[in-house]
């Protein structure tokens, strides 16, 4: 008997709208969709801002534990066209950062769609145009939309997903886990022993919050690590890096910067911070891992307060096996793996980005694709590289669409013309 109820797919329960865009999509209303916004702005060019959160920021807003500062100095990290307020401290906190982000789209008058994703990008070859997917989530039911424009800012930032490794036997581990985003506080952990596993900025702020808060972090170093301290000498450590690649191939900055880590922190190696072969900022040019900038977790690992204890093999009730045969008694888990960008779940392009969702060129010319495509934030260069890629971005859209606009007005004047000259 034929099937008199068809199930169908969800997508059909969703009413659809389609919108026609006079300038760019940009997607995402991180730092980097704000500097670009602000550029546009700047330019008279019409945009639209798509966000799946329901705010500006929402990595910072949502997924950043409460005593997280800026790790490099204010200068480094505030955006095109409106400097940080004169007050804030070399630096400033989540939320001092996040409350300059909110004055930064309100002065620019830059107002995203919130609760809306990004399903799908495509580009249509026959009209040279985008095609932008979404589910809006924002009204009582979930709507269908698709945008038509000519040019597509990718904003959608190299920290969009949690890295959450599969273990054996985490499922029978019975205990708290949780990874590094959704960690807000060392205070529910008090008194506990706590797993954390990966050793990077966040597992290393972690620990240290942990050990603040009365707890007794494990920390996984499963490879290796560069650890530089903040400040040298009260000089920011990454200033001074700065400075020196004006003067200084770059072998010879890491060189340097590792000296004058070894100076300061002492032979970290001894700790089980093994480091890698390659040096500190070459390996974040090349493979886009980050030294970490000790605030303090050092300190707590020469003490003893923070244990660095090597891979793992496998949990168990209550437990963590390691590589080395050790095994820990363990109540939580905090994953402190990373993250990784988006793009490749919604964008169906692979020439202009890799199959791990960031640019194929590197910076400084990974901003510019083909049909009017664009990516800010994946220069592996913090806020400075977004900065840097948006005022480029929001420059080159710009002259296009003052271009197309007076192509469109010259044919439309004609086109008037000859109406009238037929009467
Ligand atoms: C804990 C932490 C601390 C950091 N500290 C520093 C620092 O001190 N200095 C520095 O320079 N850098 C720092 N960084 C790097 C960080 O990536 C940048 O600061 C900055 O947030 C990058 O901005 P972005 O706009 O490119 O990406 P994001 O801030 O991640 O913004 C991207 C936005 O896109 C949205 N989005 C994603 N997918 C979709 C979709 N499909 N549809 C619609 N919207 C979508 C997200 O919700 C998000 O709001 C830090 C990163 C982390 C994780
Ligand atoms: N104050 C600040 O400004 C802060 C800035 N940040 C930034 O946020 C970004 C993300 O940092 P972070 O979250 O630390 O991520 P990272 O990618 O820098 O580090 C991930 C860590 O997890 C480890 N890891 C991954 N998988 C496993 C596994 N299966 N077993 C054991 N270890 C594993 C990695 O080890 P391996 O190297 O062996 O792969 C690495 O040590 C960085 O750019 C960082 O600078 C983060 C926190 C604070
Ligand atoms: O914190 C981050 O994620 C950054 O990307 C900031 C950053 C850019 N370049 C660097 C070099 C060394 C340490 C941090 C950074």
């Amino acid at each position: 008997m034929p099937n008199m109820f068809p199930t169908l797919a969800s997508e059909d329960f969703l009413s659809s709208r389609c919108i026609w865009v006079n300038g760019p999509v940009i997607v995402g209303a991180g730092p980097s969709g704000l500097a670009v916004g602000a550029g546009l702005k700047n330019q008279g060019v019409p945009f639209i801002i798509l966000e799946r959160a329901n705010c500006i920021a929402s990595l910072w807003q949502n997924r950043t534990y409460d005593r997280l500062k800026l790790h490099l100095p204010k200068q480094f990290c505030q955006l095109p066209n409106f400097p940080f307020p004169e007050d804030f401290p070399e630096y400033p906190t989540k939320y001092q950062f996040i409350s300059y982000l909110e004055s930064y789209a309100k002065h620019f008058d830059i107002n995203p769609h919130f609760n809306e994703t990004v399903q799908s990008a495509n580009y249509d070859e026959t009209f040279g145009l985008w095609r932008v997917k979404t589910i809006a989530t924002g009204g009582p039911n979930p709507i269908g939309v698709e945008y038509i424009c000519r040019w597509l800012v990718v904003a959608t930032g190299e920290n969009a997903e949690k890295v959450v490794p599969e273990f054996e036997g985490l499922q029978d581990f019975g205990g708290h886990v949780t990874h590094a985003c959704d960690y807000k506080s060392g205070q529910s952990y008090s008194g506990e022993r706590v797993l954390v596993v990966g050793c990077g900025n966040s597992g290393m702020e972690v620990s240290l919050d942990l050990c603040n808060h009365n707890a007794n972090p494990s920390m996984v170093v499963r490879s290796s690590v560069h650890v530089l301290p903040r400040e040298v000498l009260g000089k920011s450590t990454f200033e001074l890096a700065v400075s020196m690649m004006k003067w200084l191939p770059l072998w010879l900055v890491d060189k340097i910067l590792l000296i004058l880590a070894h100076l300061i922190l002492g032979n970290t190696e001894k700790y089980g911070l093994k480091k890698p072969c390659v040096g500190p900022l070459e390996l974040k040019n090349t493979a886009g891992k980050t030294p970490v900038l000790d605030i303090g977790a050092f300190q707590k690992i020469r003490s003893g307060e923070i244990k660095i204890v090597p891979g793992i093999k496998k949990f168990s009730r209550g437990r963590v096996e390691l590589v080395n045969g050790e095994t820990l008694e363990i109540e939580s888990v905090i994953l402190a793996t990373g993250y990784r960008s988006n793009v490749p779940s919604w964008l169906k392009e692979n020439e202009f980005f890799s199959s791990e969702g960031v640019p194929k060129n590197p910076f400084p010319n990974g901003w510019k694709g083909k049909g009017g495509l664009y990516a800010v934030g994946f220069t592996r260069r913090g806020l400075s590289g977004a900065s840097l890629d948006a005022i480029s971005v929001a420059h080159d859209i710009a002259k296009s669409w003052k271009e197309e606009t007076k192509q469109k007005k010259k044919s439309m004047a004609a086109r008037h013309r000859r109406c009238i000259s037929h009467f």
